[in-house]
């Protein structure tokens, strides 16, 4: 078994815009290194104002856009190495997107539950025996909801809350090791935000899978993150201990984000900041 299960070495993105006279070079991410221990279940808060290189970092970790330079190793397998159809489902094995708007994720003429069964026969031939039904209600129950509930319904019948549920029991069928969650609660009413981001640590806790929540939601991030990394213009400039890095934070750009928030708990810096940070 590999000590890591998620190494990123020094990754940077460069994109080009414009043409021949008007060319822009944008440096989305810069030089950015963080891994995840493997048997060590975390959920590691990526924040960062916007433009900051959050997605593109999160899409660089999921193998949806190649670095400029650098690696990006998933449990000891080179990103850059993986090609063909049975090595993109390995890797899907492994790691899973949410994303923001749980709508998108869904084609509105489909009912949700055919994505459920279609997903889990993708990934079947290494997940056990039990029917497709069976594992779908067991993916939808670890998420709070059933087959019978959401079974029939197309996405629209559902709330976003409901769906986004729904995006996670598809993610938990591939039983990754790993979830990368990007602004996976902008989207949905405050009131069901809390609910979302306990069923991660539930993830963690239970299922042993790693996430990787990136957020605005200085909130949450403090109330479910194990680590924080912060970053400003592609780079990160603060990282370490969830509570530590929020309660007292050392990077200018940290401080602007937190009292940005307005957040008394956190403001008030009360709560045990005993772990440590690493300004950048
Ligand atoms: N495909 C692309 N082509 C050109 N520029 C891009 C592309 N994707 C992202 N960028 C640019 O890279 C920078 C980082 O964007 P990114 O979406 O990663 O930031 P972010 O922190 O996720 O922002 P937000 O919080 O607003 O989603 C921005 O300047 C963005 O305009």
């Amino acid at each position: 078994m590999n000590d890591l299960l998620l190494d990123v070495r020094d990754v940077s993105k460069t994109f080009v815009r414009g043409g021949l006279f008007s060319r822009e070079e944008i440096v989305a991410v810069n030089k950015v290194s963080l891994q995840l221990a493997a048997g060590r279940p975390e959920i590691l808060a990526i924040i960062g104002e916007s433009g900051s290189g959050k997605t593109t970092l999160a899409r660089m970790i999921l193998n949806m856009v190649t670095p400029t330079s650098g690696r990006l190793l998933l449990d000891g397998t080179d990103l850059a190495a993986i090609s063909g159809s049975a090595g993109r489902i390995a890797f899907m094995h492994k790691v899973q997107p949410i994303f923001q708007n749980p709508f998108e994720s869904f084609n509105p003429l489909k009912r949700v539950e055919r994505y459920l069964l279609m997903t889990r026969r993708r990934f079947a031939a290494a997940a056990g025996g039990s029917t497709a039904a069976t594992a779908v209600d067991a993916a939808l129950h670890k998420v709070g909801l059933s087959l019978k509930e959401v079974g029939g319904r197309y996405p629209h019948e559902l709330s976003g809350g409901q769906l986004q549920r729904v995006a996670i029991a598809r993610a938990l069928l591939a039983e990754p090791k790993l979830i990368v969650a990007d602004e996976p609660v902008s989207m949905i009413d405050a009131s069901l935000r809390i609910s979302i981001v306990n069923l991660f640590r539930t993830l963690r806790d239970e299922l042993g899978i790693s996430i990787i929540y990136i957020t605005h939601d200085l909130a949450t991030a403090y109330y479910i993150s194990d680590r924080i990394l912060i970053m400003q213009k592609g780079s990160v400039v603060e990282s370490g201990d969830a509570r530590a890095v929020l309660t007292a934070p050392r990077h200018p750009c940290t401080r602007q984000l937190r009292e940005a928030a307005l957040l008394p708990q956190i403001a008030g810096g009360g709560a045990n900041a005993s772990g440590t940070t690493q300004v950048i």
